[in-house]
């Protein structure tokens, strides 16, 4: 199990991600596509990911809006692999 970061490390993780925002124990981004089938192509690729770090986001689509909520449940609180994956998730963003 990944190590639960302090609020202090979690402050300066935080800042050093692109549009994620702390909620609770989670972090939060909402990701915009031109098309509805984007924003599902998008979430079956972090799906796939999630079964590979077997790590798994919260995941919501709303027409073109993908909105993902992570956080370690089994640490109870957010840890360096939740940061790790958010900056994935933005690279494979950066693809759509
Ligand atoms: C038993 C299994 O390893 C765990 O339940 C995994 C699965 N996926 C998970 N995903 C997330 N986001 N947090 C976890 O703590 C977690 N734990």
């Amino acid at each position: 199990m990944a190590n639960k970061l302090s609020e202090a490390e979690i402050t300066t993780a935080v800042a050093g991600l692109t549009g994620w925002k702390l909620d609770g124990k989670f972090i939060v981004k909402k990701y915009r596509f031109r098309e509805f089938l984007q924003g599902v192509a998008f979430v079956n690729v972090i799906a796939q990911l999630s079964e590979e770090k077997n790590h798994h986001p919260f995941i919501s689509i709303d027409y073109k809006l993908v909105t993902l909520r992570l956080t370690s449940w089994n640490a109870g609180g957010l840890t360096d692999l939740d940061i790790a994956l958010a900056k994935k998730y933005d690279l494979i963003y950066e693809k759509y």
